[in-house]
């Protein structure tokens, strides 16, 4: 489903909304809430939203477990983290018990070990079905989501939960959920706007399929339901609007 928003604020709102009504019923059912949250710049003011009323006190954050869909592999300090971001705009700001915050990234030598900590950990608290109750997503204007990039061999990864490889185009690793686990959500909302997107939106969402050059045509969820949010700059080479 696509919503075509006003502009970045009413994205933000309408992802707010959407956030707290999830994990709201999330928590009446299983008395928790998981979410990964997506890095990037486009989701700061959504997160800012949470952080302040009315938001914040309409969701129970004790009950709220929080993971990333990818992380660069940089210290948590470090200006390009998608954890110190989430840190400054939302999860500094809220009462989430600490040991329900997993940063997708810790000091030590192998990341790949790394990766598969994290896959047990979410084996762990997700269970069998394997799904989170929410996932956030942003998109690259080249259609890239989480740490899925053109060309990568991540793209066609069917059994792994969480990987993780060197983005050579960014000279960096990046750590990442698999297309397999993200598409078992619940609900993914992207949260996408500006002109730059408009030619991947228009590719990945009426253009050719074509999964290896616009990676977010992955995300098809095997369960849930996708929610795009997007702004009219975003939209603007859609037919169907
Ligand atoms: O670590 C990251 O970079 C993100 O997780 C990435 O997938 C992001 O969502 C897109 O690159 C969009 O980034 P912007 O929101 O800054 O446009």
């Amino acid at each position: 489903m696509i919503s075509i928003l006003k502009d970045k604020h009413e994205i933000s709102v309408a992802a707010a909304d959407i956030f707290v009504k999830a994990a709201k019923a999330a928590i009446q059912e299983k008395d928790s809430f998981t979410v990964a949250l997506t890095g990037g710049s486009s989701p700061a003011e959504l997160y800012a939203l949470l952080a302040a009323s009315p938001y914040k006190e309409q969701v129970d954050w004790e009950k709220v477990y929080i993971f990333w869909g990818d992380e660069r592999w940089v210290p948590l300090d470090d200006e390009r983290s998608n954890a110190r971001m989430a840190a400054e705009t939302l999860l500094d700001h809220v009462p989430i018990p600490k040991t329900q915050i997993h940063p997708m990234w810790a000091d030590v030598e192998d990341p790949e070990k790394f990766a598969q900590y994290y896959e047990q950990l979410l084996r762990r608290i997700l269970g069998p079905s394997a799904s989170f109750d929410l996932i956030l997503l942003g998109m690259g204007d080249d259609g890239h989501t989480a740490s899925l990039f053109p060309g990568k061999p991540v793209l066609y990864e069917k059994d792994k939960w969480v990987t993780t490889y060197y983005l050579t185009e960014q000279s960096m690793v990046r750590i990442t959920l698999t297309a397999p686990l993200i598409n078992q959500a619940k609900k993914i909302v992207f949260v996408l706007f500006g002109a730059g997107k408009a030619p991947a939106l228009y590719e990945v969402l009426e253009g050719e399929r074509n999964f290896e050059k616009y990676p977010s045509q992955l995300i098809q969820p095997a369960v849930g339901e996708a929610i795009w949010l997007v702004d009219e700059a975003a939209a603007a080479k859609l037919s169907n609007k």
